[in-house]
């Protein structure tokens, strides 16, 4: 279905800097919205239910799967988390650009269901890099680093999927090609809208 907003979506190995960046374009960006995803983890650190995730239990979960509640879903590092259907529906039929951060089976569930979405993949400039980003943000613990890092494997293996690939060495030039790429596909759709729009009214199409 084509909607007048667009949809980005940001997918990353744990501790890339997906969350950083995504971030820092929202501060940049105020045409640019969050998506707050529903997850069965617990929260970590000062994240707050509503903010960075809604925190639901198993249960809740199983009920939104089973109302047909969820846009994509996906098992990510043996917890569950899904984008809302209705939260991102009525935001891009209201012409709002939403982003979500979310995992590759999420991002290529979307694609499916939103062709014209756009797929951005963030890779860290190293293995040791990705480690020492996990460990230095001071949040998980050692198993839980050491399955982010064994999961990174077969995530990296999907950027070949994604429109556009961004390495986060240094922070503020992948916040750049985040901008660009935003910025871009933005005057890219506007674009094939409009001709779309004047080719229906030189042929009278209502
Ligand atoms: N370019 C960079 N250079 C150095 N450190 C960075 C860079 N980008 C992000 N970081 C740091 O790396 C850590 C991980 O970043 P962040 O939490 O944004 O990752 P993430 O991909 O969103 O991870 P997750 O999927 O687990 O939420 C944070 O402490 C962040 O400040
Ligand atoms: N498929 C989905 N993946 C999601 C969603 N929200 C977040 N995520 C991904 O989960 C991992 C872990 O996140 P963390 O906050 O526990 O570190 C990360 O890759 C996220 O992008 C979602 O709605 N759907």
């Amino acid at each position: 279905m084509d909607y007048p907003g667009n949809l980005f979506v940001v997918s990353a190995p744990s501790g890339a800097g997906k969350s950083s960046l995504v971030k820092a374009l929202l501060e940049l960006d105020s045409h640019v919205q969050p998506s707050v995803s529903h997850t069965t983890r617990a929260p970590r650190g000062q994240e707050k239910h509503g903010r960075e995730y809604f925190f639901v239990s198993e249960q809740e979960f199983d009920a939104m799967v089973a109302a047909n509640g969820f846009v994509e879903w996906a098992n990510v590092h043996g917890r569950r988390y899904g984008t809302s259907r209705k939260a991102i529906e009525e935001r891009v039929a209201l012409g709002a650009d939403v982003v979500l951060e979310i995992d590759y089976q999420g991002a290529l569930q979307i694609k499916q269901a939103f062709v014209n979405a756009v797929l951005i993949f963030i890779l860290p400039p190293s293995w040791e890099e990705l480690r020492s980003r996990l460990e230095r943000r001071g949040e998980d613990a050692a198993d839980v680093i050491d399955l982010r890092l064994k999961n990174a494997e077969e995530e990296m293996a999907q950027a070949g999927k994604f429109d556009f690939v961004i390495i986060n060495e240094v922070f503020e030039r992948a916040l750049f090609d985040l901008k660009t790429i935003v910025h871009a596909q933005r005057l890219k759709y506007a674009a094939q809208r409009r001709a779309r729009a004047d080719t229906f009214e030189s042929l009278n199409i209502p």
